[in-house]
């Protein structure tokens, strides 16, 4: 790999068509790329630009390693992973936020909070695809609490008696509300990210600022889906 290539780090699934939609805006991206596809790695030649499509929690590990100079990630996944990268700019699409979600035919119990809950009933297990998030959270609020990791469909986990509580992320809230699971708290708004790797950042800088710059100016118009 010649090292004037800039590579892109992209996040297939729902941050995908933004993402892409910004690139394409900011002149950054005419290739096609296809989000239910096969490929994962995109080249415009005549740039000198590279687009890897990788799990959207992956993408950090991409830009960290130095796989990619450049990669859009969601807060949350950042937040999460604590990696070494630089945080460039907030690209404002793909809001969600961490949220404390308990069944609804038990709200009664946690009118308290998580402290009245515990306090009430001896034990408090949290199901979540966010340890480190809800470590945090729960340390925060000097809470006890057992984390229990899932892959995913964590709402399934107060609904089985494999935990009390559930922190997980919300954005239109239809996944809480069809399994009659209500939120009781608030943690944290998260949106994509721009970012860098942090060596890459300072060696390509010229490089990598003309492209930064480029989205930022492109953020400022407003971003298109595609
Ligand atoms: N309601 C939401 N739930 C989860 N992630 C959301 C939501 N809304 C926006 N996002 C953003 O989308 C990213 C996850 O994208 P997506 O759901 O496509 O991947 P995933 O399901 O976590 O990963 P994979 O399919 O690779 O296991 C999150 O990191 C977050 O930044
Ligand atoms: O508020 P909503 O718009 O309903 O979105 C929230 C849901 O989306 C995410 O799951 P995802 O679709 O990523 O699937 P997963 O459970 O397999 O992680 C999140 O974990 C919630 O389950």
């Amino acid at each position: 790999m010649a090292v004037d290539w800039i590579t892109f780090a992209l996040p297939k699934g729902r941050l995908l068509p933004f993402a892409t939609g910004l690139l394409r805006d900011a002149g950054l991206l005419r290739t096609e790329i296809d989000g239910n596809g096969r490929r994962l790695v995109y080249r415009d030649e005549e740039r000198g630009l590279r687009y890897l499509i990788c799990r959207a929690a992956d993408v950090p590990t991409f830009v960290e390693y130095g796989a990619a100079d450049l990669g859009v990630a969601g807060k949350d996944v950042i937040l999460e992973q604590g990696k070494d990268i630089c945080e460039l700019l907030d690209l404002g699409f793909g809001e969600c936020r961490f949220v404390v979600a308990v069944p609804a035919s038990r709200l009664e119990l946690f009118k308290d909070g998580l402290a009245g809950y515990l306090a009430r009933c001896g034990q408090l297990r949290v199901a979540t695809k966010f340890p480190r998030v809800a470590e945090l959270y729960l340390r925060s609020r000097g809470l006890p609490g057992e984390i229990i990791r899932l892959s995913g469909n964590i709402e399934l986990a107060p609904l089985v008696g494999l935990a009390e509580v559930i922190i997980d992320l919300v954005s239109t809230g239809r996944t809480l509300r069809e399994n009659n699971l209500v939120a009781v708290e608030d943690i944290a708004v998260a949106t994509a990210r721009l970012v860098a790797n942090r060596v890459f950042y300072q060696v390509k800088n010229d490089q990598l600022l003309a492209l930064v710059e480029a989205v930022r100016k492109t953020l400022e118009r407003g971003v298109q889906e595609c």
